[in-house]
């Protein structure tokens, strides 16, 4: 199976020199004509990916399409891979937040969709250079089609498994999806409005603003998805803020460059989920008007 993967941002070019590293058959495409791009993996290997594609290209049933895109971007990208979908070509989302597998749905694709979280991290130190500056495990897992036979997991994850180093299957995907937005649901939109590394989070002035934030979160995850406690999550945001201590988050990085944030497809999603089930989240609507105080989005 060929791997397409849509965009040169910093996780997708992350992914396609492990790919050319393990010389997993790749394309990337791009919205336009740019530069190559030396990607710096942390082995100490040092790969410059060949010339990416401007235009989109007829996929096949031996090709996969990866869109490792920020969460507002994948609903255009989608529309614009659709006509160009083989019905057996499987779909894979990677992003933070939620929302992706609703604009697929959205837009009627019939194809097997898969979404895959990552722990895997990468910075676009200019236009023509990545850096790859975390590792960690990834989870993939495909959204039910009912009645749909699964002959598309196993190829995909060995197709995946040679670019993403520690990817696993997750059987509820929605389960790893929660999981991962709850703590970017606090880091992220903290360390962008006060401006510090996520390891600035760990001093005790932020420590009653993430109990309140945790417990909110974890009472829409409990009823939307899965029994998560404040405490456990609390746990969990403190563990992350001090493995990545000296990152800015991506929020913080998107701020910092003027960027359009992930803020709606994180704490957004999570006060619309709150919403019907008749949860209030104050202390996350707040961080929402916040953000886009700070970024007039
Ligand atoms: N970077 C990281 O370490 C991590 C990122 N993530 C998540 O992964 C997702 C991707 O993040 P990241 O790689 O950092 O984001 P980037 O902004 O670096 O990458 C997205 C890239 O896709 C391009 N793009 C958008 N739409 C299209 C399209 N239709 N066709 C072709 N190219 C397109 C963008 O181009 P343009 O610049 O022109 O918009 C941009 O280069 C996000 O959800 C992020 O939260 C998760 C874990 C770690
Ligand atoms: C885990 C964390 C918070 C690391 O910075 C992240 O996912 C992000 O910045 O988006």
């Amino acid at each position: 199976m060929r791997l397409n993967i849509v965009g040169q941002g910093a996780i997708g070019s992350l992914i396609a020199a492990q790919a050319y590293h393990t010389s997993v058959p790749c394309r990337v495409f791009t919205r336009a004509n740019g530069p190559r791009i030396k990607v710096s993996l942390f082995q100490g290997i040092s790969i410059t990916l060949p010339e990416a594609f401007a235009e989109s290209a007829k996929l096949t049933q031996n090709d996969c399409l990866l869109l490792p895109l920020k969460v507002h971007q994948l609903h255009a990208a989608l529309k614009q891979w659709q006509p160009f979908l083989h019905p057996d070509s499987p779909v894979v989302l990677l992003h933070n937040g939620m929302g992706g597998y609703e604009a697929a749905q959205e837009l009627g694709i019939v194809q097997p969709i898969y979404s895959v979280t990552t722990r895997q991290a990468a910075m676009k130190v200019s236009s023509r250079e990545t850096r790859q500056t975390g590792m960690g495990e990834s989870l993939i897992g495909r959204w039910a089609r009912p009645g749909e036979p699964d002959a598309h997991d196993k190829s995909v994850l060995k197709l995946l498994s040679a670019c993403l180093p520690e990817l696993h299957w997750h059987p509820q995907v929605a389960q790893a999806f929660w999981n991962k937005l709850a703590i970017n649901a606090v880091i992220n939109p903290l360390t962008a409005l006060n401006d510090i590394q996520n390891g600035g989070l760990l001093s005790p002035a932020y420590q009653q603003l993430i109990a309140r934030l945790s417990g909110e979160i974890a009472q829409v995850i409990s009823a939307c998805s899965h029994p998560l406690s404040a405490s456990e999550l609390q746990a969990q945001i403190y563990q992350v803020a001090r493995a990545t201590a000296d990152n800015y988050s991506s929020m913080h990085q998107d701020v910092a460059h003027q960027r359009p944030t992930e803020i709606a497809g994180i704490n957004g999603y999570l006060i619309a989920q709150a919403k019907k089930k008749g949860i209030d989240v104050p202390a996350n609507a707040l961080l929402v008007s916040q953000i886009h105080a700070l970024t007039q989005q």
